[in-house]
């Protein structure tokens, strides 16, 4: 793992050290146009042939039903039920918190302003199965859409070597009461959900993380059709801040924890205490040689970098910058720099709280921001299920007491029919 000094970097190192995932000559871009044009096209015989093509599958069917699911549910043990459900309740939990009526306000008399929130009617998950299979992803996405009430939920996840989803996927999808998978993944899957296709339905916003392919599809229909999307959730990263209270054996755990999604992932380190650094980046090595991913460890690891700084303030301005889509406070000192967090997804604070914990079971959620998106959007939560509609209502008293203002507002802009709108009632309400 690389390490800079921050006193030796200037403006444009840091930028430069701050990028990840472009794509410069295009190509994913050129790949994702190409599977959404053919999606468009051929629609089921597409995702098909994209199966054959990119999981090594022959589908003669292009979904699980409830009997299936069910079926394949059957083979968890006791233990991985009870972890699942586990899960399952604290993020129901922490997400049910998120569903508030909002206070009425009578901004003048007569004049009331309110929001109502509705749940967006068809919604689409995407859950990764590629390089590792993510029930926890479906947890993190499926329970939010059944809080704010979706109506119709559509799944989509690549399909495994059998041709079907794994056990674990079958069983969440039980806990949800979603009766039917769609075996598509990719840009493929997404295109589909985007567009609709004989089997799957088009829908209005696409939510899910996902590999390069899934996210550069997912930014695409964005701006070419009417399906919203939650926000780019690609390869995952971590930024772990660390000072002389930190210990190094969990620092190093943290980061192999995020290196093993993927080789395009990133797992930071930036520490106050060139003693953790050093030896984290060793307990990095020490670990890296047990784990069962370790080539895709190794691979993540090997673009990831380490930051010494002088002090905290300046770990967080570093990572203010970053914008990491995860962000672990290795200090017994965290309660003096959380006020000073402007950009991350989630935050993980104090020696004893691993990601993992929020990846799995403690209530947040865990689609979030990558790629230094966290400086503009939130991750998933009840509100990305929910528009927020606002209404207002006007007495005859509200009337008289906005009328006169929003007249001369409208001759500002000579926008005369809009005047009369309000004049014909004054008139008629005097
Ligand atoms: N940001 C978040 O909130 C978050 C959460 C969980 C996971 N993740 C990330 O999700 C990602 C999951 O990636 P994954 O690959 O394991 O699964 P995935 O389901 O995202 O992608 C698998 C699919 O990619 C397609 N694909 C693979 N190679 C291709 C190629 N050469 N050309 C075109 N399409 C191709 C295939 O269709 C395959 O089905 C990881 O990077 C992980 O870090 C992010
Ligand atoms: N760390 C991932 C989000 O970037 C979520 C996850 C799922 N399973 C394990 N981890
Ligand atoms: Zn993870």
């Amino acid at each position: 793992m690389k390490v800079y000094n921050y006193s030796d970097l200037n403006k444009q190192d840091i930028e430069r050290l701050v990028q990840r995932n472009v794509d410069p000559a295009n190509e994913i871009r050129a790949v994702v146009e190409e599977v959404i044009a053919n999606v468009r096209e051929y629609g089921d015989d597409a995702l098909i042939g994209y199966a054959k093509k990119f999981d090594k599958v022959d589908l003669d069917k292009l979904y699980l039903d409830k009997d299936e699911l069910a079926e394949l549910a059957t083979t968890l043990s006791d233990d991985q039920k009870s972890a699942l459900q586990t899960a399952y309740n604290n993020i129901y939990k922490f997400h049910q918190t998120q569903v508030k009526a909002e206070d009425r306000v009578e901004t003048m008399p007569g004049v009331s302003c309110w929001r109502e929130a509705r749940p967006i009617e068809k919604v689409g998950l995407y859950i990764p199965g590629g390089s590792a299979v993510l029930p926890s992803t479906f947890l993190m996405l499926g329970i939010p859409a059944r809080i704010a009430g979706c109506h119709e939920i559509v799944v989509c996840s690549p399909p495994q070597k059998n041709g079907k989803v794994n056990a674990f996927i079958a069983y969440v999808a039980g806990l949800l009461g979603v009766e039917r998978i769609y075996l598509a993944g990719g840009a493929q899957a997404i295109a589909a959900m985007a567009y609709g296709t004989k089997s799957i339905s088009k829908v209005d916003k696409i939510f899910g993380p996902g590999n390069q392919f899934v996210t550069k599809a997912k930014t695409i229909i964005q701006s070419t059709t009417t399906t919203a999307i939650d926000m780019p959730a690609g390869p995952s990263e971590v930024l772990v801040i660390a000072d002389e209270t930190a210990n190094s054996a969990y620092i190093a755990a943290d980061l192999l924890a995020q290196a093993e999604h993927g080789i395009d992932s990133q797992s930071i380190l930036v520490s106050t205490s060139s003693k953790i650094l050093t030896d984290a980046i060793a307990e990095v090595e020490l670990q890296l040689g047990v784990l069962p991913r370790a080539e895709i460890a190794r691979q993540a690891i090997d673009n990831s970098y380490a930051v010494l700084v002088n002090d905290l303030n300046e770990a967080i301005t570093f990572s203010n910058t970053y914008a990491p889509e995860h962000l672990i406070l290795a200090t017994e000192y965290w309660q003096q720099i959380t006020g000073s967090i402007i950009n991350a997804g989630s935050v993980f604070l104090g020696n004893l709280t691993p990601e993992s914990a929020g990846d799995y079971a403690s209530g947040t959620n865990h689609t979030l921001p990558t790629s230094a998106y966290a400086r503009a959007y939130s991750g998933v939560s009840v509100d990305s299920f929910v528009k927020k509609i606002t209404f207002q209502h006007i007495t005859p008293e509200g009337i008289q007491n906005i009328g006169p203002a929003v007249e001369i507002l409208a001759e500002m802009e000579g926008l005369h029919a809009h005047k009369n709108a309000v004049s014909v009632r004054l008139n008629d309400n005097q």
